[in-house]
């Protein structure tokens, strides 16, 4: 784990649904791995208490900028169940730091835990130059797929996430019929950590097909390629989805 830090303070959280933590309790946090440790400290033996945030439900952190106070905030999806399947209910919960350097290296650390970049744990201090730099995805959305809701979905759900994930973007728009095709055959691929279609499985299609009509297609086929069903019929969104379980 990390030196020992100065205890962080947890005054509110912001937004989401996380039950809101006494403004005046002082937190000890560990990061370890595959878990977040926060621990409430307490003067009185007994009181203290223990919350265990698994990393693979955290979708990200930030500092914001001054003159916001040091506030360390995480972004984590909790599951939760329902009657067919798990859903997940975005939490938030903001931590108070003594100094905005304190906060900025809580939040550097994380953000290297989560690109499992493990290095960080082992020294002491805390170089920006270390820092991994941000994951980028290009985002191909067809504004017509579907119900023609795939851009409102786009800037309602699905980019806000991004930006809480800390990954870099660039949203394209396709305009015709084989647009997204053509710009896949051409494009820098080394550039992109991954390509997120947000349409319906015609869009997709494109995608491999533009892949797979590249000189280096043997190597293009491995780039990471999601979807963000926003289809009429996503059949083959609902199928990856119920073959991943
Ligand atoms: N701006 C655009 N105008 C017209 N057609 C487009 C545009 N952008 C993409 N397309 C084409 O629209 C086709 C259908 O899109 P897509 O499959 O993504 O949506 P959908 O038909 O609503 O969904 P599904 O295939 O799941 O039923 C794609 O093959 C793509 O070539």
């Amino acid at each position: 784990s990390l030196p020992p830090p100065p205890p962080l303070s947890c005054p509110n959280s912001p937004g989401g649904s996380s039950a809101p933590a006494s403004p005046t309790a002082h937190y000890a946090l560990t990061l370890t791995p595959t878990h977040i440790h926060v621990q409430r400290l307490s003067s009185r033996p007994g009181k203290e208490s223990r919350l265990l945030l698994p990393l693979a439900e955290l979708l990200g952190c930030s500092c914001p900028r001054a003159p916001a106070p040091p506030l360390l905030v995480l972004y984590w999806y909790p599951p939760g169940r329902r009657r067919k399947g798990v859903s997940r209910r975005r939490q938030v919960r903001a931590y108070l730091a003594e100094s905005r350097a304190e906060a900025e290296k809580w939040c550097a650390g994380i953000q290297c835990l989560l690109r499992e970049q493990f290095f960080f744990l082992i020294g002491p201090e805390f170089c920006k130059s270390m820092m991994p730099r941000p994951r980028r995805l290009l985002l191909l959305v067809n504004p017509f797929s579907g119900r023609g809701q795939a851009m409102q979905w786009c800037q309602t759900h699905i980019l806000p996430m991004i930006r809480e994930a800390s990954i870099s973007y660039n949203l394209i728009q396709t305009e015709r019929q084989n647009h997204a095709r053509e710009l896949i055959r051409e494009i820098s691929l080394p550039e992109w950590d991954g390509i997120i279609i947000i349409s319906g499985d015609g869009l997709l299609h494109e995608v491999i097909n533009g892949l797979m009509e590249r000189p280096d297609w043997e190597q293009a086929i491995k780039t990471p390629v999601g979807i963000l069903p926003c289809g009429s019929g996503n059949a083959l969104a609902g199928s990856i989805n119920h073959y991943a379980g």
